[in-house]
């Protein structure tokens, strides 16, 4: 399924780039050229009318990685050996940049999970090897309702394994384009926003940054939202200046160049929070960030974005966020 504010994006996200005029988008482009010299990575591949499948996704490194503490290390060093034999894989359920996802049941319990895949080969070809060692790290710290839970991770010869909770109702992506004019009623946002930002303050206290946070990657099961994909988070206290994410969901600092902290994730609430209750995103990547909503969105509302989608030192904090008016 395209997202529609992305249409407009046909060809290589570097080909568009560089046609682009304006300054925003070429002080983008000389970050990303800057970064090791790779340009912006697409999330998928074209299709054969050369437009892109999802929302355009930045994984380019600027840099520096983040240091691999002495618990990453120890992670990598003992991954679990094959217990592939103790499930039944069903049919697939989705698909990533170096895997699969499927469904499968674990046999003494007759429980359901999801499995995601991962090509051994694809990931070192890649040199990826450390992300998703930092994925399970600290997917496996983190319990939370909102939070997709990791139940397990082992590898077999060819593939990495993670054994998820499984989540029945499809992404928020889907959900939300199912709806008249792709956005929900103020008060159902509401319910959603509120879901997402508990597992924010969640990964607050344990100071990890999910780094992107989109629709994409929150989950429905059983009419709860749950946060998913943590191939992009981090965890500690250090400010960062690694270029990621999703360039509709991209805060200025982050854009410019600039360290950032978790207030990143508050960025994106607020961006989520635009797109879930106006069917687009908020700013267009050749605008710069001018902030305009439509007339038919509520004052508490706005405040609410207007809070989140500021500059770094004015961004609310996730304290205020689930205090404010429009969430109670
Ligand atoms: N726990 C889960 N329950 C149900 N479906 C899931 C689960 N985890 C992932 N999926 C499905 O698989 C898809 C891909 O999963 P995920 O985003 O984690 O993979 P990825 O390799 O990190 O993807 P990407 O390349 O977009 O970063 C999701 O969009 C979703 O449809």
């Amino acid at each position: 399924m395209k997202r529609q504010n992305s249409a407009n994006v046909t060809g290589s996200p570097s080909r568009y780039f560089s046609t682009t005029q304006n300054q925003f988008g070429d002080i983008l482009k000389q970050i990303t050229h800057n970064c090791n010299n790779k340009p912006i990575k697409k999330a998928s591949s074209p299709n054969p009318n050369g437009q892109l499948q999802k929302r355009i996704k930045t994984q380019t490194s600027c840099s520096k990685m983040p240091n691999q503490n002495s618990q990453n290390k120890k992670a990598s060093s003992s991954v679990p050996k094959n217990r592939l034999e103790y499930y039944t894989i069903h049919e697939q359920i989705g698909s990533g940049k170096f895997g699969k996802v499927y469904k499968c049941v674990l046999n003494s319990t007759k429980k359901i999970y999801a499995i995601k895949m991962i090509d051994k080969q694809q990931l070192k070809k890649n040199q990826m090897n450390h992300q998703l060692q930092r994925e399970v790290t600290i997917q496996q710290m983190l319990k939370h309702p909102n939070i997709i839970q990791l139940i397990e991770f082992f590898e077999t010869a060819t593939n990495y394994c993670l054994v998820m909770e499984y989540a029945n109702g499809g992404t928020l992506f889907q959900s939300l384009m199912r709806q008249n004019n792709k956005r929900y009623s103020e008060p159902a946002a509401s319910n959603m926003i509120k879901q997402v930002a508990l597992a924010i303050q969640q990964m607050q206290k344990q100071s990890i940054i999910h780094r992107d946070l989109k629709p994409e990657n929150i989950l429905w099961s059983d009419g709860v939202l749950k946060i998913s994909d943590f191939g992009w988070s981090i965890q500690d206290k250090k400010e960062r200046d690694t270029l990621c994410g999703t360039i509709d969901y991209l805060p200025p600092e982050m854009v410019y160049g600039q360290s950032y902290d978790n207030s990143i994730d508050l960025w994106s609430l607020g961006v989520l929070t635009f797109e879930l209750t106006t069917g687009k995103t908020p700013f267009q990547i050749q605008e710069g960030f001018a902030l305009q909503f439509p007339d038919h969105l509520s004052g508490d509302v706005k405040d609410l974005m207007k809070g989140l989608l500021a500059e770094k030192k004015n961004r609310k904090s996730i304290d205020w966020v689930l205090n404010h008016v429009w969430l109670c």
